[in-house]
């Protein structure tokens, strides 16, 4: 079994607004809801890829009873602490003219800590079938920023491989917990080792400084792939890993289902490789459908064949 873990669920609404501008009146020409928060969204594509998942975390309110509800539909198998408090709605205004879209994301609950203690008891008893917890997204009100980190500790003492999604300081704290792997985006990655990266040498060396600070593996995701330092059976790899980028429906969430793909990979086994590829493939193949989490795995499928995994000679200081 695959956890994931959001702690910050969301309902994510789309409203398609054409010619949209900053302090302007519009009106909408369309608009959609779907349960998210980025842990839900890799659950989503999990459970496409068909692999057995359970989305876990806080629910609150009437939007929390909306967000177990849609993904009971969706068949994606749920157990969430439910929460005082109301979960929060994130808006996203899609422009379809320019494809340009704008997110503003509420900061979310608070969550108590008899309600976080709840959710402990719950991860580890869960924790118990399964092989592999994924951590995503960012955290509610009056969460201490070490939550992940603690949780990473206690789940390795039960063999569960660890992966994490965050960015800040849970992120800091996180990688300092020596998680399996973690998987940032760039903006995530150059705040977590301290400056800009210029070009793709840069980015292939801050894999590997991410390594430096605790984590077993770092794949840092990018518009169209990823570079990662992962460990194969001959020992730790640099590797690019591509796909030609095809003109996005929507963006949104390609690296929750990069995340879902290379779980997913992963959770049968594939080689580090292999996860990357597929991963690759999963995250294109979600820009080409609105919702994030959304994929067609026999459009997966084919896309697979035009991924390229390059493997990157270890510069001799980071070896
Ligand atoms: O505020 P967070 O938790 O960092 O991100 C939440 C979020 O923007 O990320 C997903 C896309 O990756 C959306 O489903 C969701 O609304």
């Amino acid at each position: 079994m695959i956890i994931t873990v959001t702690l910050n669920t969301a309902i994510d609404k789309t409203l398609e607004v054409p010619n949209f501008r900053i302090g302007r009146r519009h009106r909408s020409v369309d608009q959609t809801t779907m349960p998210g928060g980025k842990g839900v969204n890799v659950a989503r594509a999990i459970k496409r890829l068909g692999r057995p998942v359970i989305a876990t975390g806080f629910a609150g309110g009437a939007t929390g009873t909306r967000i177990v509800e849609a993904l009971t539909a969706e068949s994606v198998l749920t157990d969430f602490i439910r929460i005082g408090e109301e979960s929060r709605t994130n808006t996203a205004v899609l422009d379809p003219t320019t494809g340009i879209q704008t997110e503003i994301n509420e900061r979310g609950p608070a969550v108590t800590d008899r309600e976080m203690e709840l959710f402990r008891d719950k991860l580890l008893y869960l924790a118990q079938g399964a092989d592999i917890c994924v951590f995503a997204g960012s955290l509610p009100r009056q969460v201490d920023t070490d939550i992940y980190g603690s949780m990473i500790k206690e789940l390795r003492k039960l063999g569960v491989t660890t992966i994490v999604d965050t960015d800040g300081e849970p992120l800091r704290h996180a990688v300092r917990a020596e998680p399996d792997v973690v998987s940032p985006n760039v903006i995530e990655a150059e705040e977590l080792v301290g400056h800009e990266f210029n070009d793709d040498e840069d980015r292939m060396l801050a894999v590997a400084e991410i390594v430096e600070q605790g984590p077993r593996e770092a794949i840092m995701t990018v518009p169209d792939g990823v570079f990662a330092k992962v460990t194969t059976d001959n020992g730790p790899q640099l590797y690019r890993v591509r796909v030609e980028q095809q003109e996005a429906r929507a963006a949104v969430g390609s690296g929750d289902a990069f995340l879902a793909g290379y779980v997913a990979a992963r959770y049968t086994g594939g080689t580090p490789e292999e996860c990357l590829r597929f991963g690759v493939a999963c995250g294109a193949e979600s820009t080409q459908h609105f919702g994030a989490g959304v994929i067609d795995p026999h459009s997966v499928e084919r896309l697979l064949g035009d991924v390229e995994a390059i493997p990157v000679s270890l510069p001799a200081e980071v070896r």
